[in-house]
């Protein structure tokens, strides 16, 4: 292949770029979360892929965490079994615990493993229940009620919330070499299986494992006003005020909500970026252009 001369210096200049970054990140974990809408084309699985081993390859240490919502949407509507959300959480029975189990631990999580094998990597998966990995507990929900005009605590059933990660099972991973992939399932101390919003176990891996990013990719160019402007570099009193106005809603509540425990907690940034962009990832971390949401710690 030949190149004239300025397409040369083009990517001689995009790598180049890249250099700083790989030197700023190398050794240090970067917690990504695959979401189930950006995963359903199957080029964006390889696009993905490729980026989570380059960013092996040069020494980062790569955490997936995977969603599956619109994955489990279409086993349940197969089987006939109806599905609602309440607070952009899943109402789980014990029906569609075992819907979610199958998919998230077994078909989607398997599909990463193999497109990171596929690109030259080794990926391994497992559940929050593998070396007791995520520890759950059931998560109570609040709805505001307009019967009542009050908010009132409702089941949503197996739906879980992180008590507590164990991070031996990642260190051993990662110690090998390998690229862990998580799937959002927890257990309590008596072996019950919860069903765990994906971002909220990403946001709680990257705080334990104090990762230098937190990525959550999604199917939306990132935090968007009510004219779809892109928001970034928001405090909490301002993304308190969007959820107060319903501006923020739906699978974006949990989003917001652990990129900023995330940084409250140690994290130095947490973006939300559009997985639906080629290469999202490889963008956000080796180049200049800035992509999407970013949520870092400040006052307010
Ligand atoms: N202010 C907002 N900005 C962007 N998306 C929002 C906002 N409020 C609600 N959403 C919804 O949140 C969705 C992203 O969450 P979700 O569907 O759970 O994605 P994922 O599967 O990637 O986790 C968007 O597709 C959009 O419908
Ligand atoms: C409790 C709850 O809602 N769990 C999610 C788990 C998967 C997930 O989070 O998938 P996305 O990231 O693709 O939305 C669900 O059942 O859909």
């Amino acid at each position: 292949m030949s190149l004239d001369r300025e397409s040369a210096m083009n990517i001689a200049r995009v790598l180049t770029e890249a250099l700083p970054y790989i030197q700023r990140f190398t050794g240090k974990t970067i917690v990504v979360k695959f979401g189930g809408n950006a995963m359903v084309d199957p080029a964006l699985h390889e696009s993905f892929a490729r980026d989570v081993v380059l960013m092996k390859l040069v020494g980062m240490n790569p955490v997936v965490v995977h969603g599956g919502g619109p994955q489990i949407g279409a086993l349940l509507k197969k089987l006939n079994i109806h599905t609602e959300f309440v607070n952009g959480m899943r109402v789980t029975d014990s029906q569609t615990m075992d819907v979610v189990e199958m998919v998230l631990g077994g078909s989607v999580n398997k599909e990463i493993v193999s497109s990171i094998s596929r690109a030259g990597g080794k990926a391994i998966g497992v559940t929050g229940k593998d070396g007791q990995l995520i520890r759950a507990r059931k998560l109570k929900v609040n709805r505001y009620s307009p019967e009542l005009d009050a908010s009132e605590i409702v089941d949503i059933g197996h739906v879980g919330e992180v008590e507590q990660i164990d991070t031996e099972v990642l260190q051993v991973i990662l110690g090998s070499h390998f690229i862990p992939v998580i799937a959002p399932i927890g257990v309590d101390q008596d072996g019950s299986t919860y069903n765990i919003n994906a971002d909220l176990v990403a946001g709680k891996i990257a705080q334990v494992m104090q990762a230098e990013k937190l990525m959550l990719l999604t199917n939306v160019p990132g935090l968007l006003d009510k004219e779809d402007n892109i928001l970034t570099g928001l405090s909490t009193r301002q993304v308190d005020a969007l959820i107060a106005d319903g501006t923020i809603s739906g699978g974006m509540l949990p989003k917001i909500q652990c990129a900023l425990d995330a940084v409250k907690s140690g994290v130095a940034s947490a973006h939300i970026v559009d997985g639906r962009v080629p290469h999202a990832v490889l963008l956000e971390i080796f180049t200049d252009v800035g992509i999407g949401t970013l949520i870092t710690s400040r006052p307010g």
